[in-house]
């Protein structure tokens, strides 16, 4: 797998990361929600210098120019619910893009630490030779990114698979590493250390779908 953590390179985006970190900020949710969604088109301009391009000719109104376009038919896939503002920011960028929203949360069983992933919502177009971009905020012990994976295998064989992040737990990316093709590409803003017994990722930011809409109460 191709890891690009943005995390060394100072830049605005570690901004945006450090206000979603920051217990007097993060829990103002529109901001937590919006940085979520910039962080996703800088992501997705990243992404881009990966894709394929063709050139094409523009037609101004002074006469005509080569540009090199984006060959790529895009599939932008989100875990429900934190996906959502990640999805939108790449949305943004790659306004043209077919659109799949799959749901997965974690069940917890009898012990806090203890949980399964349960898929139960998912649209999905064809996937038979597209560029799949999956897009979920955190991953922490990977599950989530790999269960998805699995329950869009019958929608078809994408031609090239990213997967973008913005906040990842070593063990996690380990975890899919054995999951994905080696061809697979990681787009993340950090990578942390650990995850604690509840598999959060620490230091993290505590619960990303929380933050963004809201309190759930436990199923
Ligand atoms: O890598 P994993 O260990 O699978 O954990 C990561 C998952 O946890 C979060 O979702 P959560 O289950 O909190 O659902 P929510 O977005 O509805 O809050 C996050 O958005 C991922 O989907
Ligand atoms: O740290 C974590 C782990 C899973 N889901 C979250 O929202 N945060
Ligand atoms: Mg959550």
């Amino acid at each position: 797998m191709h890891i690009h953590n943005f995390s060394k390179q100072n830049t605005i985006l570690n901004t945006f990361v450090s206000e979603m970190r920051d217990v007097s900020i993060q829990k103002d949710s529109m901001r937590f929600r919006r940085n979520i969604e910039r962080i996703g088109e800088i992501l997705g301009y990243e992404l881009s210098k990966k894709l394929s391009y063709k050139p094409t000719t523009i037609k101004t109104p002074l006469g005509v120019c080569e540009i090199e376009k984006i060959d790529n038919d895009i599939v932008l896939c989100s875990i429900l619910r934190a996906g959502v503002p990640l999805h939108d920011g790449l949305l943004n960028y790659f306004d043209k893009a077919e659109n799949a929203f799959i749901s997965a949360y974690r069940h917890h069983k009898e012990k806090p630490e203890s949980f399964e992933i349960i898929v139960e919502y998912l649209a999905c177009p064809s996937l038979e030779n597209k560029t799949l971009i999956l897009a979920d905020p955190m991953l922490a012990t990977g599950q989530s990114m790999v269960a998805t994976f699995e329950a869009l295998k019958p929608f078809g064989t994408p031609k090239n698979i990213h997967l973008v992040s913005v906040i990842a737990a070593q063990e996690g990316i380990d975890f899919i590493e054995n999951h994905f093709d080696k061809d697979t590409h990681l787009w993340v803003a950090t990578v942390d250390e650990k995850l604690n017994e509840k598999g959060y990722i620490v230091p993290g930011l505590g619960d990303a779908g929380d933050l963004a809409f809201g309190e759930k109460l436990q199923q």
